[in-house]
């Protein structure tokens, strides 16, 4: 054992001094910590670079379809939410870009879309539509040399997120759109990006295309065109970084320090559909909230919450819902390295290890260290009250 952590260190124990053979044995264990730990945070840089990349040429793509939007440009999916080319598009450009960029990992990606709906008839239209685009959007990059990709090689590029998932190896966990509802809409979405390492996040971005650089008060602050797009990026011990999304330097981000609630604020999703207003205003109410919710789209929630736009992000879906791990990996890992935490209403920490759903009790919660106790305190509370009225 000693003798393997020696070689690993690439120290000589033949010219270690007598007293010093003794210290080494008891200073093993902390230096290894610390290589694993330098290691760890050295290991995912290229990982890291290839997602800044494919996310934020995916954002291009995206902002180029909201811009022009059009209604035959949403396909329904059997889910009833609705998928666009750019859902679509999204997708094959990041998964192309990942695997071209890191040719010597194995490869393998939990995503949102598959191919099976665009290889009706009906959809040939879209087909083409987004193999335009994907093809445009990599020529932008200079990937010209690898030009044109078929139609063909899109669906493929596209069913690469068919992965499970799971405790073992790495996978990338992909949202090519989140917020699809809010990109129709002309409001937030993010392409949410993480890599997942024997279960765990280990590197998330975000790309928030219409996130304001500024702190965001409400979901209908005026959008001025020249200073949106926020691009997150988190990787494990290294903090929570922010730059726009046309590649201005990057500043460190942290999460609201504030420990009194009646300081906070709240986000929760524009959508009332996918999470109960009523039990986050009770929640709030029972905690001291005084402001009013902030209600935006997407993994922008996450992004926004990192920088300290808001303290307390809540989400409990109405019952029967099954969290995809795409919803949450990249957000989590961002506000996690800003400085936050995120829960169930439990209190349990996510899982992400266990394939394509988080399986996990109610809703999330997410919020700084000192706060987490009361808002904990406050959702358990509300759960009770919730059930008993009934
Ligand atoms: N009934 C439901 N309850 C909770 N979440 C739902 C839902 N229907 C869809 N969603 C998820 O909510 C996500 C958007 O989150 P938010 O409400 O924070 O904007 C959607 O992501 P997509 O837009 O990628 O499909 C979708 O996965
Ligand atoms: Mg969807
Ligand atoms: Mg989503
Ligand atoms: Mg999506």
């Amino acid at each position: 054992m000693v003798a393997s952590i020696v070689r690993t260190l690439q120290l000589n124990p033949t010219t270690l001094s007598p007293i010093s053979r003794p210290l080494l044995f008891f200073s093993i264990p902390l230096q290894l910590r610390a290589v694993r730990r330098a290691s760890v945070s050295m290991s995912y840089n290229r990982q890291l670079a290839a997602a800044k990349k494919a996310a934020a040429l995916a954002a291009c793509l995206c902002q180029k379809v909201q811009k022009a939007l059009l209604q035959s440009d949403v396909q329904s999916k059997y889910d009833k939410t609705p998928v666009t080319v750019a859902d679509y598009g999204s997708q094959a450009v990041v998964s192309y870009i990942l695997e071209k960029e890191l040719p010597s990992m194995s490869f393998s990606l939990v995503a949102e879309e598959d191919s099976e709906d665009l290889r009706k008839e009906e959809a040939q239209g879209m087909l083409k539509r987004i193999t335009e685009l994907v093809n445009e959007t990599l020529a932008s990059d200079g990937m010209a040399d690898m030009m044109p990709l078929s139609e063909e090689d899109v669906l493929v590029a596209i069913d690469s997120g068919k992965s499970e998932g799971g405790p073992h190896g790495q996978h990338w966990v992909l949202d090519p759109i989140d917020g699809t509802k809010g990109f129709l809409r002309g409001d937030q979405y993010a392409i949410a990006l993480a890599l997942l390492d024997e279960g765990k996040v280990v590197l998330g971005v975000l790309a928030c295309p219409n996130l304001p650089l500024a702190a965001v008060a409400s979901h209908n602050q005026l959008i001025s065109k020249d200073d949106v797009g926020c691009l997150f990026y988190a990787h494990v011990g290294t903090g929570t970084y922010m730059q726009s999304l046309d590649g201005s330097k990057s500043t460190k981000v942290h999460v609201s320090a504030t420990e009194n609630p009646e300081e906070a604020s709240f986000f929760e999703s524009f959508e009332a559909a996918h999470s109960m207003h009523d039990l986050s205003g009770l929640i709030a109410k029972k905690l001291g909230v005084k402001a009013p919710p902030v209600r935006i789209d997407s993994q922008a929630k996450y992004g926004a919450l990192s920088r300290g736009d808001g303290a307390i992000y809540l989400r409990f879906p109405h019952k029967g819902y099954r969290e995809k791990i795409w919803d949450h990996a990249a957000g989590y890992i961002v506000v996690a390295e800003a400085g936050g935490v995120a829960t169930d209403a439990a209190g349990n920490p996510l899982d992400f290890s266990r394939g394509r759903y988080l399986d996990m009790d109610t809703g999330i919660i997410v919020t700084n260290q000192k706060l987490m106790p009361a808002l904990l305190k406050a959702v358990q509370e509300s759960l009770k009250e919730k059930a008993s009225s009934l």
